[in-house]
């Protein structure tokens, strides 16, 4: 694929022109949206072969595959009045958005997949849950980290709502910091072990000969500091409030 368009260049289409750039190699012609200007400029006068368009239709137009990446609500005045003949792809990444409501929008016979990129596409190192599996659409984010095709759209809302715990495991990391400083720990101090403590979870995450049940039973000593917090913190009242709250997460994404 050679010339992709973006429409909503906010984080993840950042993240996305990144990705596509990453690396030096052959990488494709890139025409962006003008809102979000300041973004969009940035990325064109970072990247050779990043242009910003004056409109969205003149994305569409100058585009083989266009990625739609606005937020949810923005999409009718974004999207309503674009002619996208059927030669296009499109790639839907806006979230509880299904592809038969983006086909009314648009009004168009061209393929819509649905694709959920993370913000680690921008180094190339995140894999990209697909519906449905397009050959194109599948070997672009192969080349970002990886494609993961699913096989309707209920499994790909279960995928989608999985990304939204990100940011509330981020916000544990930073209680657990907030708290050392808290006892009177220098907070730089407690970040920087936080930080290191979890970097070893992601390496020991990338062992894959270990299920995740395993990975937590091996660091785990009987009757030691992890059992204790793990059973008296993350109660089975805890775990069962967190899957209450991704059961209303997906009611909502359907
Ligand atoms: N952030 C993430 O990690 C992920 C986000 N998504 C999905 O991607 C979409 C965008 O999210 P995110 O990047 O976080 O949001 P942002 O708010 O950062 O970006 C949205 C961008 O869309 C632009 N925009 C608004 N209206 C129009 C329009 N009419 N025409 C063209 N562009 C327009 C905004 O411009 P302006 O600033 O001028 O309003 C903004 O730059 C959402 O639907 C979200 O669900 C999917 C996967 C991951």
């Amino acid at each position: 694929m050679k010339r992709i368009g973006i429409i909503g260049v906010g984080e993840i289409g950042r993240a996305i022109v990144m990705g596509l750039c990453h690396g030096g190699g052959a990488s494709p012609e890139v025409f962006l949206s003008p809102r979000g200007a300041r973004t969009a400029a940035e990325l064109a006068e970072r990247y050779e072969g990043v242009q910003v368009c004056a409109g969205n239709q003149e994305v569409v137009d100058r585009s083989e595959m266009v990625i739609i990446a606005v937020r949810r609500q923005d999409r009718h005045e974004a999207l309503a009045r674009l002619r996208v003949d059927d030669d296009k792809i499109v790639v839907n990444v806006m979230a509880g958005v299904g592809n038969d409501d983006l086909r009314r929008t648009l009004a168009t016979d061209a393929p819509l997949v649905r694709a959920i990129p993370l913000p680690a596409i921008r180094e190339r190192r995140s894999v990209t849950v697909v519906y449905p599996s397009h050959p194109e659409v599948n070997s672009l984010f192969e080349q970002m980290g990886g494609a993961l095709p699913v096989a309707d759209e209920a499994a790909f809302n279960v995928f989608s709502a999985l990304t939204g715990t990100l940011t509330t495991h981020y916000m544990y990391l930073a209680t657990l910091t907030s708290w050392a400083a808290a006892q009177g720990v220098a907070s730089d101090d407690a970040d920087r072990y936080v930080r290191d403590l979890f970097q070893g979870v992601g390496r020991a995450l990338s062992d894959e000969t270990r299920s995740l049940h395993q990975l937590a039973a091996d660091h785990e000593t009987p009757n030691g500091s992890n059992e204790r917090i793990r059973t008296t913190w993350f109660t089975p009242a805890n775990s069962e409030a967190l899957n209450k709250a991704l059961d209303d997460l997906l009611a909502d994404l359907k």
